[in-house]
């Protein structure tokens, strides 16, 4: 018997429970064990529940899980980040595997939490934490291997993703949309972390530092997110017979690399273009395999609970990588040097914007309400500068690249 202490039971902690309960048997073919949940933690233990978890499951007292005898994985879904650090801490130090889906605390501790585990020779996975329910990260640690991989690019957040498909093909206005989100469980408990591209970030960090085998840092990344794009901005994108997608990417250069979260212009008739709705999509280019498509559900209870349980099984089996899949190289940051031409939208036009913003400007596209422009080729971080000389507040404008 396998005993598993579960954290969190909200979307996808009710999606494992869910998959495990239907799927015993198989589950028990698979591995020869019987899986059990012996715990559940959970924030508010007076909460009423859909699930019936049978007596004295449910506790609000980590103390509880970390004690019992019987447990010897711990499952983590409570999305919180502080404490699940030392939820997991406790459990790796206590010789327990820890499977996660929170990629929060793995980005943030990603050292420390997989030097620590490969130490104590134990499990750490993490697979649900990025591209939610599509197998992403063990395929790039176990078949991907021998491939110099140069390239990652991805839309990583369901919840931007369906917003900005939405708003593109229904016209719906961006609160609205937002909200749905939150509704059908694709959304983090705060979701400024999803619009305002951190859990992009966040995926990049840990899928950049996994593709590149170098370390990409939270602080390396070049980020901005979707909340300020209007219906305007989604007019002006349009007649660019183009659509707008939040894309992540990291980037091997000869002596560095650059990596960036930004909303993306796109053709739409390009590849990201049709990843639409809470799907995820992550294309990678290896030296032999070439250019490779990943593509599913990003967010949402089953698939992620999918992704979840997939690690489990794999603890129970052993075959997932023992050591630390981190690698040391140390690469260098060259995001100052990214470039490229950019769909600029600022709104309260006033005269003296207008003559600035000329300069940089390959193409006036409205000075009606809003000054919508596309750039010449020019360095991000020049716009930025003279966005800020002006006194432009980051409220008042959207800012994409455009790619095509
Ligand atoms: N939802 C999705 O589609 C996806 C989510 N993820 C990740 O999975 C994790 C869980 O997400 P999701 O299920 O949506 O989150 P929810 O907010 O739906 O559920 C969180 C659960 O954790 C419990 N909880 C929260 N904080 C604590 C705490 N400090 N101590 C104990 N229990 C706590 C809550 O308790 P209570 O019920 O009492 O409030 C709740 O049961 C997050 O890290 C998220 O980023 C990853 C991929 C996709
Ligand atoms: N909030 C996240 C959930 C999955 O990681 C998202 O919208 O993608
Ligand atoms: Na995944």
């Amino acid at each position: 018997m396998i005993g598993i202490g579960l954290l969190g039971l909200g979307t996808v902690g009710a999606g494992v429970v869910e998959i495990l309960n239907k799927r015993q048997e198989e589950l028990k073919a698979l591995t020869g064990k019987d899986i059990e949940i012996k715990k559940v933690l959970v924030k508010d233990i007076n909460k009423k529940r859909e699930i019936d978890l049978g007596e004295n499951i449910i506790t609000s007292d980590f103390e509880e899980i970390i004690n019992h005898e019987d447990i010897s994985i711990i499952v983590e879904l409570t999305g919180d980040l502080e404490q699940s650090y030392r939820y997991i801490k406790r459990a790796l130090n206590s010789g327990r595997d820890v499977v996660t889906a929170n990629k929060a605390v793995v980005s943030k501790h990603f050292e420390e939490l997989s030097s620590s585990a490969a130490e104590k020779n134990l499990g750490f996975l993490y697979e649900a934490s990025v591209g939610g329910g599509i197998p992403i990260l063990k395929p790039l640690q176990e078949a991907l291997t021998l491939n110099n991989i140069t390239v990652v690019q991805g839309i990583l957040n369901g919840t931007c993703n369906y917003i900005l498909t939405k708003m593109f093909y229904e016209g719906l206005d961006y609160g609205e949309v937002l909200k749905t989100a939150q509704e059908l469980g694709y959304a983090e408990a705060d979701p400024t972390a999803d619009v305002e591209g951190y859990d992009t970030l966040r995926k990049l960090r840990i899928l950049g530092t996994l593709a590149l085998q170098g370390e990409i840092r939270e602080e390396d990344i070049l980020l901005e997110g979707i909340s300020k794009i209007t219906a305007f901005d989604i007019e002006q994108i349009k007649k660019m017979k183009s659509t707008v997608k939040l894309i992540g990417e990291a980037k091997e250069l000869d002596e560095g690399f650059t990596a960036v979260v930004q909303p993306t212009i796109i053709k739409e008739d390009s590849y990201f273009a049709n990843v639409n709705m809470a799907f995820n999509s992550v294309v990678f280019s290896g030296d032999n395999v070439g250019e490779l498509k990943f593509y599913g559900s990003g967010a949402g209870k089953l698939p992620t609970a999918n992704a979840v349980l997939s690690d489990v099984v794999d603890i129970i089996m052993g075959s997932y990588i023992k050591r630390n899949p981190l690698g040391e190289r140390k690469l260098k940051n060259l995001n100052t040097r990214i470039k490229g031409e950019y769909y600029l939208r600022i709104s309260s036009p006033i005269e003296e914007i207008l003559k600035n913003i000329e300069s940089i400007s390959k193409e006036l596209l409205s000075t009606n309400d809003n000054i919508a422009l596309r750039t010449k080729e020019i360095e991000y971080i020049e716009i930025i500068k003279l966005l800020s000389s002006l006194g432009v507040h980051r409220d008042k404008y959207f800012l994409a690249r455009i790619l095509e």
